[in-house]
């Protein structure tokens, strides 16, 4: 798949923007502060429904104004796709396909796109809701069923929670107590089928994160490195089979999974009373990234760290391309080649060469390997500069 129009009206700093894009390498080039992050990351924003640097859609809507869109003219297979979100400031957000309403969160269905950037660190650094939030994204993308899934999980929980809050202020009544009985009913088929499906992404995300990590380090053998899902009070299988197109976990590993976090919700009982809280599922969920068996976190080095959250992405673009029927995601590398020394900016394009479409940003021309400079788009103040004297004026 690729993206070959991104129109943006009051998004961050562009009043408004029309970009052509092609195939293969597109690289938008800039100072400091011009707006190059903020284009991609709007297309990021079509298969994620969320910002890589916020964590709320406000920012993202222009100084001064109420609603930001991003419209993006889609293309594979020789079909066009029309794919567009109105983020509002007051009110939900509204989201079209081909001029057809449709819910926001379906919008991963039509666009894939993975995005690397520097704060992707946090990924590893940070605490345990970045690698929740990173999982689920991937799932998403990966099996677009689950989007629902996982929004009823997080309806569920809510529900759960004031339930437990309530039963806390009052004391635990009869009624509450059935009510209690079916919350942890839906709360455990639901998070039971999110955990299996972690668990076999994770899986599955192994081997392509040892070979990006070589491919980018140029260690040919590849680390010794693993991905291991932890799960608060609910042990998973640690032979949990592969991703596939389609649903993952097979029923009697759904059952099991099922029976154990309900056991785990029952040994919480008393705690989860006292607190008003959920103690147990899969949003106190992490995932432990290891490399030569030592954790990344804490451990590695900033290159080692900086390498692996590079891998973590390429291995998930990976992964999309091979299970997927819409073509490659588009691969969005920002800011990416001025960390890197001369040898592993070689192996970086090398290793993106294959990809139907990449996006590229940098605020020095001379940082991105020459094969991937061919259609460059310059960036001034908000601005897309369209002819050569705009460009040599800055
Ligand atoms: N909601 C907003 N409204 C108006 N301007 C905004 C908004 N959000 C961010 N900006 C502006 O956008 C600019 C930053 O753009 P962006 O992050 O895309 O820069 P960049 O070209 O990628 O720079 P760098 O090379 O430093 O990473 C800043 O000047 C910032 O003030």
């Amino acid at each position: 798949m690729i993206v070959t129009h991104l129109n943006l009206s009051n998004y961050r700093n562009y009043a408004v923007a029309d970009v052509a894009m092609v195939p293969g390498a597109n690289l938008f080039v800039g100072r400091n502060g011009q707006g190059k992050t903020n284009l991609v990351e709007a297309l990021g924003y079509l298969s994620t429904l969320g910002s890589h640097r916020v964590s709320t859609d406000v920012a993202l809507i222009r100084a001064g104004e109420d609603a930001a869109i991003i419209r993006a003219r889609l293309q594979h297979n020789g079909r066009d796709l029309l794919a567009e979100v109105q983020i509002n400031r007051t009110g939900a957000n509204r989201a079209q396909i081909n001029r057809g309403q449709i819910k926001p969160r379906e919008l991963p269905r039509y666009f894939s796109s993975v995005l690397f950037a520097p704060e992707d660190l946090g990924i590893i650094r940070g605490d345990p809701s970045g690698r929740r939030r990173f999982l689920d994204q991937l799932l998403v993308l990966h099996t677009p069923r689950l989007a629902g899934v996982l929004s009823d999980y997080e309806r569920t929980l809510k529900q759960r929670n004031s339930l437990l809050k309530s039963a806390r202020v009052s004391g635990l009544k009869a009624n509450q107590l059935t009510t209690l009985e079916i919350w942890d009913d839906k709360l455990v088929s639901l998070g039971s089928e999110i955990i299996d499906e972690r668990v076999a992404l994770v899986a599955a995300l192994e081997q392509p994160i040892r070979d990006a990590y070589a491919s980018v380090v140029g260690d040919d053998h590849g680390p010794a490195l693993s991905a291991l899902l932890s799960i608060d009070g609910v042990d998973t299988d640690a032979d949990a089979p592969s991703t596939s197109g389609s649903s993952a976990a097979s029923e009697e590993q759904t059952a099991a999974t099922a029976e154990r976090f309900r056991a785990a919700l029952a040994l919480q009982r008393r705690s989860e009373l006292d607190r008003g809280l959920t103690l147990v599922g899969p949003h106190r969920d992490d995932v432990l990234f290891e490399l030569n068996s030592l954790p990344v976190k804490g451990y590695a080095s900033h290159g080692e760290t900086w390498s692996f959250a590079l891998a973590l992405k390429l291995a998930s673009a990976e992964l999309l391309r091979r299970g997927s029927n819409s073509g490659d995601p588009v691969l969005i590398l920002d800011d990416v080649f001025a960390e890197l020394d001369l040898n592993r900016r070689a192996r970086l394009a090398a290793a993106v060469g294959g990809f139907e479409q990449v996006l590229i940003t940098a605020a020095v021309l001379d940082d991105v390997p020459e094969g991937l400079t061919a259609h460059t788009v310059h960036i001034s103040a908000g601005r897309i500069l369209e002819t050569a004297e705009e460009v040599a004026r800055g």
